[in-house]
Order: structure tokens, then sequence, then C-alpha cells
């Protein structure tokens, strides 16, 4: 039985994506490289793709942190600080659940990210349901999917 993890996209070029692992026995974050050569430019939001999608029980999320040292270092910060990602965004119709970084480059020069380089982490995560909580609704796609 499987409970969690990641899979490539099957439309993304397969070659040089590599599936995350976590660096030492006790590291909580699955490191997750970019899945293409970008230039990050600064003061703007950049999707970075990365060739990846993630399963994982129904009362799961993948919670998506930057890399301490691409912040501390290098000034990159996810525009929404943490990524959520569902449970039900795997596979989905649209993209089929392929996992965007989402960052901003806070300093005043382009920041080059080669395809393979560590940027962000991801930690899989349990959340809790709310007495009376009967949410059935299907997700189709990405960011704004469910509404505005
Ligand atoms: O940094 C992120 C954040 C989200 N997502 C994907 C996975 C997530 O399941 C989906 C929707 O994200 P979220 O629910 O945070 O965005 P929303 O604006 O509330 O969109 P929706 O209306 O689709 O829920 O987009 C990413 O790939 N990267």
């Amino acid at each position: 039985m499987r409970s969690r993890g990641f899979e490539v996209v099957s439309t993304w070029e397969k070659e040089g994506i590599r599936i995350p692992v976590r660096k030492t026995a006790s590291s909580a974050g699955y490191d997750i490289e970019s899945g293409r050569d970008m230039d990050i430019l600064p003061g703007k939001v950049t999707l970075i793709p990365t060739g990846l999608k993630a399963y994982m029980g129904e009362e799961e999320y993948l919670a998506i942190y930057i890399r301490s040292s691409m912040a501390i270092k290098h000034g990159l910060i996810l525009i929404n600080s943490t990524g959520i990602i569902d449970a039900d965004y795997y596979n989905n119709e649209d993209n089929e659940g392929h996992i965007m970084v989402a960052v901003y480059n806070t300093t005043s020069q382009p920041f080059h990210i080669s395809k393979g380089d560590r940027v962000a982490q991801g930690i899989f995560t349990r959340y809790l349901k709310a007495d009376g909580d009967e949410a059935k609704g299907l997700r189709t796609g990405g960011v704004g999917s469910t509404g505005k």
C-alpha cells in the first residue's frame, strides 16, 4: 500500500528530474529542485515548475517552504509564504498536479537558477476537519480553480 510520495509529471521532460529526498535521517523537508533553467527577475513573481506531483492521504497536504539558504543568501521568498499542495491537486484534469514554487526576488539583481538546483522543501502534514464538515467538491486545477 502506498501512503505518500512524489512522481514526475508525465508531460514534463523526465531527464534530470529527481524525486525529492530528505538529506539527513531527521530532516523534515524533502528537497524540491527546479524543473528548468530560469532567471528570477527582481521585483516579480515567478512560478518555478518542478516537473513533480505529489500523492498523499486524504487528510494530508504537502506544505512548501523556501530553503533557508535561498532566502538568507539569495533574497528569494515565497510570495504566498507557504505553498499548500492539496491531496486532490494530484492528477487534476488541468495540469496533472504539477507543483509550482511561487518565488519573489527581493533583491535588485536577477538570480539564475539551473534545472536541478534545490529551491524549496516540502513537508507532508496532517490537518483536522471541523464538526459538520461535509465538503464534497472536486478540484479541477491549480491556483484559483475553485473561484477567484
Ligand atoms: O505554491 C503553490 C500553491 C498552490 N499550488 C497548487 C496546489 C494547490 O492544491 C493548488 C491550489 O492552491 P490554493 O488552494 O492554495 O490556491 P487558491 O487560490 O485557494 O486556489 P483554489 O481556488 O484552486 O483552491 O495550486 C502550487 O502548485 N504551488
